[in-house]
């Protein structure tokens, strides 16, 4: 039986300042890595951090009889090698924790010799280009790219082959998601790490955030806390008028919400908008 499933264990870590955007290889990649035993379907909770988050059903494949060593046109192992790459998706709303799982798990990695690098949108200025921060102050360095086409030439080809695993932070900015994670774990056996706003304010698909939930080995979804009841949040409220999608900000323009506060929360930005902008009719119209 050939089973794709691997489970990767997360230890904390309380300081990564000191580490670089690329960590050399110490140890070659695992492209014969031999599969664990797990249930063919098994959903499991688990949590991360302080929040509840819930991981798709891992799933397991039955063998087609290829046997990994030799291939049904007698090829072996050398010659025939299933790619070895893995993406795992994080989602939630602001304040989820989203940023700290992914640095864990960057951190993790690199702690079992794996070389690691991590990529943000370069559209996400809050705290300088050169690394990512999340809202505790947790900070790792990364490449703040327009899109991550262009990570290879960045990075160099040698550079990213040698590379084992790959972070990805704000990834509801960058267009060309889909792609990137598909080629690097299909092809390059590269392990990806995204983490995104799967909805933004108006709870609308975010980018192409949901369009990898498909490609992945493993789906994870953190809430926050809301700010106005204490309950589980899910969702991310825009406390300004602004309508644009994508507009950069912190704790001064969104905080995280329940459904119910959600709901209210628009109703009453709704109405004061209304407010606002009939005020403004008015002292345009001549008496
Ligand atoms: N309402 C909130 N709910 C949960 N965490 C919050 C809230 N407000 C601030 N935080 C802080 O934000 C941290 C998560 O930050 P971060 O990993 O950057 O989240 P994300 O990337 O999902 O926006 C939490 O550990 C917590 O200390
Ligand atoms: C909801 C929402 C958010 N954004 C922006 C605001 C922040 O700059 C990032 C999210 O950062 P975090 O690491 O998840 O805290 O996205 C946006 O542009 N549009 C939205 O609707």
């Amino acid at each position: 039986m050939l089973t794709i499933s691997k489970m990767k264990s997360f230890v904390s870590s309380s300081s990564f300042s000191t580490l670089s955007p690329y960590f050399p290889i110490t140890a070659s990649p695992s492209f014969f890595s031999l599969p664990s035993k797990s249930p063919r379907c098994s959903p499991t909770f688990t949590q991360v951090s302080n929040y509840f988050a819930f991981k798709t059903p891992r799933i397991s494949f039955l063998s087609t009889g290829i046997s990994s060593a030799q291939n049904r046109t007698g090829q072996t192992a050398a010659t025939f090698s299933p790619p070895s790459g893995e993406i795992h998706v994080i989602v939630g709303p602001m304040f989820a924790g989203k940023t700290t799982t992914l640095l864990r798990r960057i951190q993790s990695q690199s702690s079992n010799g794996r070389s690691v690098a991590i990529i943000k949108s370069n559209k996400d200025t809050r705290y300088g280009l050169d690394s990512i921060v999340t809202h505790d102050g947790m900070k790792l360095p990364c490449w703040a790219l327009p899109n991550l086409t262009s990570f290879k030439q960045k990075f160099g080809q040698g550079a990213y082959d040698e590379l084992d695993v790959i972070g990805i932070d704000e990834a509801q900015f960058f267009d060309d998601l889909y792609d990137f994670c598909r080629e690097a774990a299909d092809i390059d056996g590269k392990t990806v790490i995204v983490a995104g706003l799967d909805g933004d304010y108006l709870r609308r698909n975010f980018g192409s955030v949901l369009n990898i939930i498909p490609l992945a080995d493993s789906v994870t979804k953190l809430t926050a806390r809301c700010e106005i009841c204490g309950n589980r949040a899910f969702f991310t409220l825009r406390k300004t008028e602004e309508k644009e999608t994508e507009l950069i900000g912190g704790a001064d323009v969104y905080m995280p919400v329940c459904r119910q506060h959600y709901v209210s929360g628009q109703v009453v930005i709704e109405t004061a908008r209304t407010v606002v902008e009939s005020h403004k009719v008015e002292c345009r119209t001549p008496a």
